[in-house]
């Protein structure tokens, strides 16, 4: 009964075509159609620094009111608002007013008014897991279905009409083969040809209803998609770096996918279970007039249908949980791999790649399968019990109407009436089965929309352009929360004026790079803090406290765009001459030798290290900070190169308008600065000016420079000279005025 169900319900433009309900549901799903022109459009937008403000927590209330703070205003909670647009528009998520938008980065947009009511609570028992009660997902399914409400009603009372005019249709059959069968010249009391005009245009109006209601539900889905996008995609935006470190290839599949998922669950799945439910209620109502005794045979097979439809929904929402888990890993190992495609390549790893991708394919695969044998099982017996129930209804109805309690048209109104009405429990059950999935997609979607910050954006005053002061590491204790059981940094006291500058020294993974990542609040430490003017540094809103330090990375990244757009990153109102001055004091003479200059299209690998390098210190320069932090910023350059830049960052020590701490081995980059601090197990070992600490015997210092020395010259193909009976006093006396001349380079 199921199965004729479906196909006749399909065919009457009902649509209870249950099987292309569960494709569209479909768990693994990577077509592209949430993606259109419109959200593209969006995502650019959004790029571009047009975003207002967002509350992560409007997916329960999408938000009307966008708040856009002006760029001469320090602190997001001063800023002015202004209402932009309306809630129904996928635009409206964006606001684009370039002219209006300030220094301030995205970022500054997305944390301001945050609202974060977190309910992460309810998903802590596992990161990035989806355990929540179902209950409150199918609550928060439906209001996100919230903005679209208006669409919505009106693709209901379009689904009324399509749904009425169909379930006319089987009392039209009856009707027309008792009117065939009879000798009357009256079909429902009108002459034959009026009365099949009047269907054929009642028809036509149930056609052009139905395909109304389809395209509004698309269209409302895809919005709803666009916009859960939107706001999962800000919601990563906001959270600290580390997060999107650890899992970048998860949140994209949550991002693409699960959203996909649950725009189709709030609105197709919402009206094919809307449209069955219609059709199950008028179907029985019409069954029950026709006959009452044959409809209550019929319906003792709807109880024993549901009861497996909610066993198998449940189990399928837990597969469903686990399918997209076993997805976003599968996306994990591809996109961490293929990043680093020239590794993989230049080690002859792609058979041991293609066997690693292959397993968490197959994971998915298995679960797929369970959910195939599941989905299999449960269709086969229920089309198996509705095939039986049609044979008792076949059975009894022929004895009915053998003795004339019913026609023939009445029995075969019946017979369609309950294939409908069999294709519509079918239909709820695709609707449950949908929603159960949809809910296992939006757990995870409302995670990450929901997780709040380590390190919130939004938190704290903002720090004043003006105020300056020294920079104090009090007590600093710290290790990273993926490896919890190393303590990095076991105490470091240190104080940096402003305007002077510090070289950290010390063998590799002594910290010097944690401590400038704690500098640059990516993390921030277990024990003690890091003052700046006597504040601690967590204090300050970590966009006003960001917008004044400049920072060179070890591995520069650059974005496709152009040469201009990759220095002016981050800086929005840097006008060309600025973007060619910072240009010129990072000795980026290259770029004036490319085909089109600073409007060159650079991408991620499409220019030397050194020159990435270079183009990463001119970004850092053009916000014109008051700290400027450069991890191993000389590291990929050549000693002509590297000669200039050492050139550029002295005349940027000399001004003493910028706090440079500089992480660094090479000797020439470390005497640049005033004083060197030098690392050891976590804590500051030994500080003092390059000169007094080079010549210092037994120093810590020398013994690591000595090394480094010893690198350099042998990359240098400088030969020793000293002989093995060469004094050690001598020897010693040696290397410390070496090292103090190679810095002085
Ligand atoms: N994201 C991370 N998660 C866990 N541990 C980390 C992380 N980054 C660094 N570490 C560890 O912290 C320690 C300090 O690393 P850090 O990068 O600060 O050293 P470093 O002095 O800058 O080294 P190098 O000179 O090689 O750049 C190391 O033991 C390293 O393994």
């Amino acid at each position: 009964m199921l199965a004729l169900g479906s196909s006749i319900g399909a065919g009457m433009g009902i649509g209870l075509n249950v099987s292309s309900s569960i494709l569209r549901n479909g768990l693994i799903r990577f077509s592209a159609e949430g993606v259109t022109g419109r959200s593209i459009l969006l995502a650019r937008n959004a790029a571009k620094r047009q975003i207002s403000s967002y509350r992560p927590s409007t997916h329960r209330r999408i938000p009307t009111t966008f708040i856009r703070h002006n760029s001469s205003t320090p602190h997001p909670s001063t800023s002015s608002t202004s209402k932009i647009s309306t809630p129904t528009e996928s635009s409206a998520l964006i606001q684009t007013d370039s002219k209006e938008t300030s220094k301030r980065s995205i970022l500054s947009r997305i944390t301001s008014n945050l609202s974060l009511k977190p309910v992460a609570e309810t998903h802590t028992s596992k990161e990035g897991g989806a355990e929540e009660h179902g209950s409150s997902s199918v609550v928060k399914l439906l209001e996100l279905a919230r903005p679209e409400s208006r669409q919505l009603g009106i693709a209901v009372g379009l689904l009324l009409v399509s749904s009425s005019v169909s379930m006319l249709v089987p009392l039209t059959i009856g009707k027309l083969i008792d009117f065939f069968s009879s000798n009357s010249t009256q079909f429902l009391g009108l002459s034959f040809p009026v009365a099949a005009g009047l269907l054929a245009v009642t028809f036509c109006i149930g056609a052009t209803a139905n395909a109304g209601r389809a395209i509004i539900m698309r269209t409302s889905g895809q919005r709803i998609i666009a916009r859960v996008r939107n706001q999962a995609y800000l919601s990563t935006l906001r959270q600290e770096p580390e997060f999107a470190d650890r899992s970048a290839g998860d949140i994209v599949s949550r991002i693409s996918v699960d959203t996909n998922i649950l725009g189709d669950s709030v609105t197709s799945n919402l009206s094919d279970g809307l449209r069955a439910l219609i059709s199950a209620t008028v179907g029985v109502a019409a069954m029950f007039w026709i006959s009452a005794k044959l409809t209550l045979v019929m319906l003792c097979v709807v109880p024993p249908v549901s009861l497996g439809a909610v066993f198998y929904g449940r189990y399928l929402r837990k597969l469903s949980n686990l399918t997209q888990e076993a997805v976003g890993e599968m996306s994990k190992t591809a996109e961490e791999k293929l990043n680093a495609f020239k590794t993989v390549a230049a080690y002859n790893s792609q058979p041991l790649e293609a066997t690693l991708f292959s397993k968490k394919v197959d994971q998915v695969f298995q679960l797929a399968k369970k959910e195939a044998y599941m989905t299999g099982i449960f269709w086969g017996a229920s089309g198996l019990t509705g095939n039986l129930a049609m044979l008792c209804l076949l059975g009894y109805g022929g004895h009915l109407v053998s003795i004339s309690e019913i026609t023939v048209g009445d029995l075969t109104s019946l017979l369609m009436y309950s294939a409908y009405v069999g294709g519509s429990v079918s239909g709820m059950t695709g609707f449950f089965t949908g929603l159960m999935r949809g809910v296992g997609a939006g757990s995870r979607v409302f995670w990450l929309l929901d997780r709040p910050s380590h390190i919130p954006l939004d938190k704290g005053v903002a720090l004043n352009r003006s105020r300056n002061g020294a920079i104090r590491f009090e007590n600093l204790k710290f290790r990273y929360p993926s490896r919890k059981e190393v303590m990095v940094l076991k105490g470091i006291n240190m104080t940096i004026e402003p305007g002077t500058s510090v070289a950290l020294v010390g063998s590799s993974g002594s910290g010097k790079s944690s401590i400038q990542q704690l500098i640059s609040r990516f993390y921030d430490p277990e024990e003690g803090r890091i003052t700046f003017d006597g504040t601690d540094i967590r204090e300050f809103t970590p966009e006003s406290w960001r917008e004044r330090i400049g920072v060179v990375f070890q591995d520069p990244i650059l974005f496709a765009g152009t040469v201009h757009e990759n220095i002016a990153y981050g800086s929005p109102d840097a006008t060309r001459e600025d973007v060619e001055e910072a240009a010129r004091a990072a000795n980026c003479d290259f770029i004036w030798d490319l085909p089109k200059g600073f409007d060159t299209i650079i991408g991620k690998a499409s220019l030397s290290g050194g020159q990435r390098q270079r183009i990463s210190i001119a970004r850092a320069l053009v916000r014109n900070p008051s700290i400027l932090l450069l991890d191993e910023a000389t590291s990929a350059l050549d000693s002509t190169s590297e000669n200039a830049v050492n050139a550029a960052i002295d005349d940027i020590i000399r001004q003493k308008n910028i706090t440079v701490i500089l992480a660094a081995h090479r000797l020439s980059s470390i005497a640049r600065a005033e004083r060197v601090v030098v690392l050891e197990n976590g804590v500051v070992s030994e500080q003092g000016r390059y000169d007094v600490l080079s010549r210092k015997e037994g120093s810590r210092f020398r013994t690591l420079m000595a090394a480094q020395l010893l690198v350099e010259k042998s990359s240098k193909g400088i030969e020793e000279d000293g002989s093995e009976e060469e004094d050690t006093q001598i020897q010693n006396e040696k290397e410390g005025k070496e090292i103090a001349e190679e810095g002085k380079r």
